[in-house]
């Protein structure tokens, strides 16, 4: 369920005609998003869907503040974002972790950088690792943890800084089925016990219908639809076999078979 957004307050996060122009290293033009609006309410979670190319990572280092759109703006709270910032945490597709570090230091990293005393860095550090159920494996080093396990540790040292907003690029494309699902149900304990606004590119239906509260279908650099999810929270794998999940997937899949096509070159799509 959504977390209630105060009457006349903006919204947590709003995309205001976002445009976005790549040039290639020939000079060409390619039209990465155009005319794109989204509101996205506090502790709304925001699954990004669409074919390979229409734009979903875009979307999101736009959000993350790694580009500048070439037209339009993206407000937090009202504020204009210019440029990344500690209020945004992203988990990118990769291991984004240090491998000469341990789980319990690469999660302190951002903690340290911020200055925060060693004691207090540590129990803070520990909170997440444990939510992350890495309690038994702080000590180890990335080469001897599973791709599931990294992937832990990467999410564990984002939530660790206490973004307001989490942005996580198909965090779980690289991982087995059981692992992945596994995942999923810890993305969800831990948005039920610290709601924020997080916006979830995948290329995966299940995985967006399993964890969001609406769907937005990209394709070829525009919003095509937004999906309403109406499945309420807390949820659990059990959902998955449920025949309106079923349909609702199905109903996706036909959405997504109408458009295949990438970016549109040069002009809006
Ligand atoms: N650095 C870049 N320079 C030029 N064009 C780019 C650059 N990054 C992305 N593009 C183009 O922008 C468009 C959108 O790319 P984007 O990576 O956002 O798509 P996506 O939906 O995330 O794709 P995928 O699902 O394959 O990851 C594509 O046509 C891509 O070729």
């Amino acid at each position: 369920m959504l977390a209630a957004q105060t009457a006349g307050a903006p919204p947590h996060i709003r995309l205001q005609g976002v445009r976005k122009v790549m040039k290639t290293e020939r000079g060409a033009e390619i039209v990465a998003l155009s005319g794109v609006d989204l509101d996205i309410a506090e502790g709304e979670f925001i699954a990004v869907i669409g074919p390979s190319g229409c734009g979903k990572t875009t979307l999101l280092n736009q959000i993350a503040g790694l580009a500048e759109p070439s037209q339009g703006r993206i407000l937090l709270h009202g504020k204009e974002v210019h440029g990344p910032g500690r209020d945004r945490g992203v988990v990118f597709q990769g291991d984004a972790i240090f491998y000469w570090r341990t789980v319990r230091r690469n999660v302190e990293y951002g903690l340290e950088i911020q200055g925060m005393p060693k004691a207090e860095r540590r129990d803070h550090a520990e909170r997440y690792i444990r939510l992350v159920g890495l309690a038994d494996f702080a000590e180890l080093y990335p080469k001897e943890l599973s791709g599931g396990m990294r992937k832990r540790c990467q999410i564990a040292t984002v939530l660790a800084n206490n973004p307001d907003v989490l942005l996580m690029d198909e965090p779980f494309g690289a991982l087995d089925y059981p692992t992945k699902c596994q995942l999923q149900e810890e993305v969800l304990r831990i948005h039920t016990r610290e709601p924020r606004a997080t916006v979830f590119v995948t290329h995966d239906i299940e995985e967006a219908l399993f964890l969001a509260d609406r769907i937005v279908v990209m394709e070829r650099g525009r919003i095509r639809r937004i999906v309403d999810v109406p499945f309420g929270r807390p949820r659990d794998s059990a959902l998955r076999i449920e025949p309106a999940f079923s349909d609702l997937k199905a109903e996706l899949w036909a959405l997504l078979e109408g458009g295949h096509a990438p970016a549109a070159r040069g002009h809006d799509g």
